[in-house]
């Protein structure tokens, strides 16, 4: 029987943020000798910080709450894919890869090594890959980097082309223990009710 694998990011102090965005943290809040009888935490975080999902009100002032999101698009079969080494994953990388049947894709680029530190630069997803995925019936992509978009980019080219095509994001996964194969995923945001997203905890069982 295989077990459930932790692909999330721990949250703690020293998970890298976004540049200029909120730092993590957590306290206790109200501790047991002042409640007379439980400690009682607080967390402050970005939205964006560690493993977390796009809703895509994110990058558009339209779009989709955290709790407007289907729940099964994070739950359920997903295929994992190694492409290492790559400036950007457009329709060539990813067009030798059987995507027949496959509606979640997670994809390990292995390019964010030091995950105490924010990335410099990242690969980035090409826009015209949106339609290719969603022709496919893709409709999670999954990375392991903290955006699609190049990390500079104002326009979020990629975010809106998936997202325009039924192509919903998954950020901040961590996946240098996966090897490439069919997995069950689960990976459940928060009800939140009006967050632009919300952190996840991912896990991944090997299909038997
Ligand atoms: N937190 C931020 C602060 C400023 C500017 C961008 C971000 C982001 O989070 C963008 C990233 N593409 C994301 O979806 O997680
Ligand atoms: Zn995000
Ligand atoms: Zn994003």
């Amino acid at each position: 029987m295989s077990k459930w694998i932790d692909i999330s990011q721990q949250l703690d102090e020293k998970v890298a943020v976004w540049p200029g965005d909120t730092p993590f943290s957590y306290k206790v809040n109200w501790s047991k000798e002042d409640s007379g009888s439980v400690n009682v935490g607080q967390i402050t975080m970005s939205t964006h910080t560690g493993t977390h999902i796009d809703a895509p009100f994110h990058f558009d002032n339209e779009g989709k709450r955290v709790i407007d999101l289907d729940l099964d698009l994070y739950i359920g079969p997903a295929l994992v894919i190694h492409l290492a080494n790559k400036d950007s994953i457009g329709v060539d990388e990813v067009s030798t890869v059987d995507l027949t049947g496959v509606t979640r894709l997670l994809i390990n680029t292995g390019a964010w090594k030091n995950r105490a530190v924010f990335p410099e630069s990242i690969p980035y997803i090409e826009p015209e890959l949106a339609a290719y995925l969603s022709q496919k019936g893709v409709r999670l992509i999954g990375l392991d980097l903290p955006s699609v978009d190049p990390l500079n980019s104002k326009e979020l080219t990629a975010h809106h082309e998936l997202t325009r095509h039924g192509v919903h994001i998954l950020e901040g996964l961590v996946l240098d223990h996966i090897n490439p194969g069919e997995y069950e995923l689960v990976a459940i945001p928060l009800p939140l009710a009006e967050a632009d997203g919300s952190p996840v905890r991912a896990v991944l069982k090997k299909k038997e």
